[in-house]
Parts: C-alpha cells; structure tokens; sequence
C-alpha cells in the first residue's frame, strides 16, 4: 500500500514562467526515501528553474512543495537538502581541505569523515591544493565530497556528469545507489543515459509539461 505512506517530499501543481514563456504548469510529483527522479527535457525546457525552485533559490509562480507533510519553511527541509549546481558550489580561494571543513561547520556531520571522502573521490593527497588549482572534474568531484561528508537525505544535482571521466561517471552512480540504498534520495538532471538498474528510478520529461 505504498501510496499510503506519507511522502518525503511532495510537490503539487506547481507552475513557472520566464520573460512570458511557460516552462510548466500543474507539475506534480511525489517522491520517497529510496527513489530517484532524473529530471529529462531538450535545452531551455526548465530542468535547471525547477532545481532552484526546489532548492529555495527562486519562487514558483503557483503550486505548493511539502516536506513529510509540512510546507518547506516550517520543515526541516533545508537542513536536509543539499545542492550540487553547475558551479559546484566549491570557494575557489580556499584549499581542498578547507573547503570541506568550512561545508562541514555548516551543516550536520554526514557518514563519511574528509579523509574517507577524499578518499572515495579519488582526491586524496589534494588536501592543500587551492581549489583555483583543481581540474573541472576535479571541483566536481570535490563537490561530491561536500555531499559525504555533511547530512543530508535529499541531494540535488544538477547535470552532475558535467566535466567527470568514465571513472567519475562511476562514482558518481555509485555514491547515488550508496545514498538511496540508506535511506537517502536524489533529484537529478542529466542529459546522459543513466546505469542505476537497482534503484527505483523516476523520470519526468519537463518538455510534456508545456
Ligand atoms: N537568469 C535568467 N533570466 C531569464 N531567463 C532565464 C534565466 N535563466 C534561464 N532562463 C530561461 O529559462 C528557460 C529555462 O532555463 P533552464 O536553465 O531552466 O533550462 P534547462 O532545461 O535547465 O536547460 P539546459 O538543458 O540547457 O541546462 C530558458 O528559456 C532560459 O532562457
């Protein structure tokens, strides 16, 4: 009787427009602990402009979004979301190592220490590398250590294959079947195929909302 739980996060009706033009109306979806959502559309569909709704960056134009039944402000919704966006999210002037430290004095320990993370992100041994010296993939991949090494059970990620290798690409599925396998989920967009055969996947074309 799984439509019965109460879900994590719900989002209802929810619609937007930019200069005029509607990206989506009456959008609605649910989403549990142990699900993913790979957010599909061509260019400009408005993948990016729902992220940010999500994330509290920018209002809707109409519609509603709960957290465990509770409207995201009177939840504990932002302490349990976190984003990876195009920027990365990574301060450029700071060490690898201080990066985390500062992400980490932000927000609630997650499973993993700096080490361990450095470590699963094949980063280890950048500790004092400032992050204005680091390869894209490489500031990528420490955006994925920011997402160890706090708590967090909603992770939102925008285009995360952007800049990563093969071996990145990897990683990245794995942290996610890693995550949802504990608990966790993950709203993402992606332009490439996804490799997530044991998690429950949900897609959302956003090009079928206008
Ligand atoms: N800062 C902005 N000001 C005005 N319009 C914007 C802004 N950012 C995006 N838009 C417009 O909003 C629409 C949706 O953009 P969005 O970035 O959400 O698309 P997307 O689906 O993420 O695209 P892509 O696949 O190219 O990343 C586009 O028409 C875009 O031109």
């Amino acid at each position: 009787m799984e439509h019965l739980q109460p879900a994590m996060l719900e989002v209802m009706d929810l619609s937007c427009s930019r200069d005029d033009r509607l990206l989506f109306s009456d959008l609605s979806f649910r989403l549990q602990t142990g699900q993913v959502l790979l957010l599909e559309g061509s260019n400009g569909s408005g993948k990016t402009t729902l992220l940010r709704i999500l994330c509290g960056f920018r209002a809707a134009d109409g519609g509603q979004i709960a957290w465990f039944g509770q409207p995201l402000a009177e939840s504990s919704y932002f302490a349990d979301m976190a984003y990876v966006g195009h920027a990365d999210g990574t301060k450029k002037e700071l060490t690898v190592l201080e990066n985390l430290r500062f992400a980490l004095a932000l927000s609630q320990p997650g499973h993993y220490s700096i080490d361990q993370a450095l470590q699963k992100v094949q980063l280890a041994g950048y500790d004092d590398n400032l992050v204005q010296t680091l390869s894209a993939g490489q500031k990528r991949r420490l955006s994925l250590a920011r997402l160890l090494v706090t708590h967090s059970i909603l992770w939102i990620l925008d285009e995360p294959f952007t800049s990563l290798d093969k071996q990145g690409i990897e990683l990245i599925e794995t942290l996610m079947d890693d995550h949802v396998k504990h608990g966790g989920m993950v709203i993402l967009t992606s332009h490439h195929d996804l490799n997530l055969p044991h998690l429950s996947l949900q897609r959302m074309h956003l090009d079928s909302c206008l």
